[in-house]
């Protein structure tokens, strides 16, 4: 099973990637790393610990990360995820805290204490953290298998024009992500607004009928309402599980190489992810990003995750 470390900021498409990476035997989730982005840190860490409560899983370890960004001031998402970061559903109170370990060491740790080539890093929120980890301990980028993350973009935002929410929140940190020589998998707008959950999908999720799938689908609505009104879409993206199906199944989705950097000096252009796409990517090139999503394979993974969960982990 493939190893990994997911730093996140539940959300509710977070709280989804956590479920689905818990419910799929491909994975080996070694921790739960929490990072101030959809809400501050205190909130989106309680809900974590609640998402994992849920469904009763209570070993693996949750380190609390950075509460803002490198330079700049946190900024939340509370229009799509609410006051709580995980609106719509009502949590269950965490029968543990966080370990004592900040989330900088958590992953610096795992990573030196694992063989080289072990383990992936899994960012869904913004990237201070993961920054922080390679300017902490610059081993980490030799030794860590890949960084598949969930943001940014190409020729698409959701926080301005052109920037998406994770790399706006704070640009230095993806800055440093996207240029430490490891192989980046960007899991963009283009592709996780390709993963739409649709009432006839939230239905088949439902069918599961389990507390778990009632949990989602709850989720789901709650999301769906906040999406509209905010982000004027019909069905709401759920983004972050697009980077644990991939890691699932690559042949989720395609995958392109392309150099990749990011803005962080632009009026109008802060926090953009910019490809450049003018000729093949050069042979040493170590990002690339998602294109087309195969969303039926994906939707099955989700769902085949919620049922393996059952009644609980
Ligand atoms: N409008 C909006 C803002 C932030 C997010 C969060 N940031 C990323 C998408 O921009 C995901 O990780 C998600 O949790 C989703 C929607
Ligand atoms: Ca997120």
């Amino acid at each position: 099973a493939r190893k990994i470390i997911l730093d996140c900021d539940p959300g509710h498409d977070d709280a989804v990637a956590i479920l689905l990476a818990l419910g799929s035997e491909k994975i080996d989730l070694l921790g739960i790393t929490t990072i101030g982005g959809n809400q501050t840190l205190h909130k989106v860490t309680y809900n974590a610990l609640a998402v994992l409560e849920e469904v009763k899983e209570r070993t693996i370890p949750v380190a609390a990360g950075c509460a803002s960004p490198l330079v700049r001031e946190l900024e939340v998402a509370a229009s799509v995820h609410g006051d709580t970061g995980l609106d719509g559903v009502d949590l269950p109170k965490p029968s543990r805290t966080v370990i004592d370990k900040h989330a900088v060491d958590f992953i610096i740790d795992t990573i030196m204490e694992h063989e080289p080539g072990t383990i992936t890093l899994v960012p869904t929120g913004p990237l201070t953290n993961i920054a922080m980890a390679v300017r902490k301990e610059p081993m980490i980028v030799e030794r860590v298998k890949e960084v598949v993350l969930m943001g940014g973009g190409v020729h698409v935002g959701n926080w301005s024009a052109v920037a998406e929410f994770n790399i706006k929140v704070d640009p230095e940190a993806a800055h440093v992500v996207f240029h430490a020589p490891w192989q980046v998998t960007m899991v963009g707008l283009d592709l996780t607004h390709q993963a739409l959950c649709t009432p006839a999908r939230q239905r088949d999720i439902e069918s599961i009928g389990t507390p778990t799938a009632k949990f989602v689908s709850q989720l789901m609505d709650f999301f769906r309402k906040a999406y509209a009104q905010n982000q004027g879409f019909v069905d709401p993206p759920v983004h972050d599980p697009c980077t644990v199906a991939y890691l699932i199944d690559p042949n989720v989705m395609t995958v392109r190489k392309a150099p990749i950097d990011v803005e962080t000096h632009g009026d109008l252009t802060l926090g953009m992810t910019v490809a450049d796409l003018r000729a093949p990517a050069p042979a040493d090139c170590h990002t690339q990003y998602a294109e087309k999503l195969d969303v039926d394979r994906f939707w099955q993974l989700i769902h085949e995750s919620i049922e393996n969960i059952g009644e609980g982990m």
